[in-house]
């Protein structure tokens, strides 16, 4: 069984192409039972360069998207004292300290992957250095997943601690349903949220899953809570890499757990052609995109630390999610002791329970952060 996300935008869901002519299906059958080791050795090399291993074999199974000849482009850059500066600052540290290179599965240099076949997309391979990416986790866990006025899939169903803190309850204490619960909810337990209950949190503009749109779009009025600085810092700060053609303004942030999938769909509530940012952390995962919902997507390999920016043409493509596959976090993030700003007895609980605080929750988890510009300024 395929476990489509629930409570993803009704638009997600449905479909007026007649299954017939949907060349993502097949996608969706054939990576369902793909072991791991399998899906890395589709993996195709673009020259020699063992750290882009991003694209899927073309030559492989019928499904995939022919790559012509010159069809696929990498750049590489050193990382600059603007990028650097934007990393340090987010962690808190001085440039100096950012472990650029040091971890294998990070690249010592930005390496961009761009291909005519989809114009305006661009991919970063490892773009996220681990100590960026950890402080990443600890802001999505302590900072954007709390405050009240960041609603979540589970808002609706449960009667939530405020602050929602995910990880600052006992995982066995019971979570009451709402007072008005929009579906037959019974009570559930934190342990049962951590684990796979909760789906996504909205930040800035709070979509609206409902009507497909955005509460207002005043960013002014201030009818929505701000866009976390934190993450518009490291965003922006990066702007020799998005090339400045965002103002990050709304974030979805997914969280999802092995073998779920996210149906294709195309991203057109923003009144914007901004480019829109895609941010992975965790498990791995194979993403699909194509121009057409009828001709083979390309597949991508997304790993942690992993960005994705689709501008152009490639802002409105047909994408989605089709594996993700259970613990194939890296080690620097599920070994790595999350301090976490609860007490001492929290903690001893969580690890009483086999949890080393959230490192262990992360080894099964896939975090994207889906970055957007609601209208133009
Ligand atoms: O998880 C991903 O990589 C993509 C998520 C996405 O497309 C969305 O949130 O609209
Ligand atoms: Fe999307």
């Amino acid at each position: 069984m395929m476990s489509p996300i629930p409570s993803s935008p009704p638009s997600l869901q449905s479909s007026k192409t007649p299954a017939s002519h949907n060349a993502f299906r097949p996608l969706y059958k054939f990576y369902r039972h793909l072991s791991y080791e399998k899906f890395d050795e589709l993996c195709y090399e673009p020259g020699s360069n063992l750290e882009t291993r991003t694209l899927l074999d073309p030559m492989f199974p019928e499904h995939f998207q022919e790559l012509h000849p010159g069809d696929v482009s990498i750049a590489t850059y050193p990382f600059t004292v603007d990028v650097l500066e934007s990393f340090s600052k987010f962690i808190d540290a001085s440039p100096s300290q950012i472990s650029v290179g040091n971890v294998s599965q990070c690249a010592a240099t930005i390496q961009e992957i761009t291909l005519k076949s989809m114009p305006g997309l661009r991919i970063y391979p490892g773009i996220l250095t681990p100590d960026v990416q950890r402080q990443l986790i600890v802001n999505v866990i302590e900072e954007y997943l709390p405050p009240e006025t960041h609603l979540t899939n589970l808002h609706p169903s449960y009667a939530l601690p405020q602050p929602f803190q995910l990880f600052g309850l006992p995982p066995d204490t019971t979570i009451a349903p709402s007072e008005k619960p929009t579906a037959a909810a019974t009570s559930t337990t934190i342990g049962n949220l951590q684990d796979n209950k909760l789906r996504w949190v909205t930040l800035g503009g709070q979509y609206n899953w409902t009507t497909k749109k955005y509460p207002t779009f005043e960013p002014h009025t201030r009818e929505f809570p701000d866009f976390p600085a934190s993450l518009t810092t490291l965003l922006k700060g990066a702007s020799p890499i998005f090339k400045d053609k965002i103002n990050p303004e709304a974030s979805i942030i997914n969280f999802y757990s092995d073998g779920d999938i996210l149906s294709p769909h195309q991203d057109i509530a923003e009144l914007s052609n901004a480019d829109l940012v895609s941010v992975s952390l965790g498990c791995e995962a194979v993403f699909f995109c194509g121009l057409a919902k009828d001709k083979a997507p390309l597949q991508v390999r997304v790993r942690s630390g992993d960005i994705i920016v689709m501008g152009g043409q490639s802002r409105f493509a047909w994408h989605g999610v089709g594996r993700i596959w259970d613990k194939t976090t890296p080690d620097y993030l599920s070994e790595f002791d999350y301090p976490g700003n609860f007490d001492q007895e929290m903690i001893a609980h969580n690890v009483a329970s086999g949890r080393k605080c959230y490192g262990q929750w992360i080894l099964s988890k896939r975090i994207n952060l889906n970055v957007r510009q609601m209208l133009d300024s």
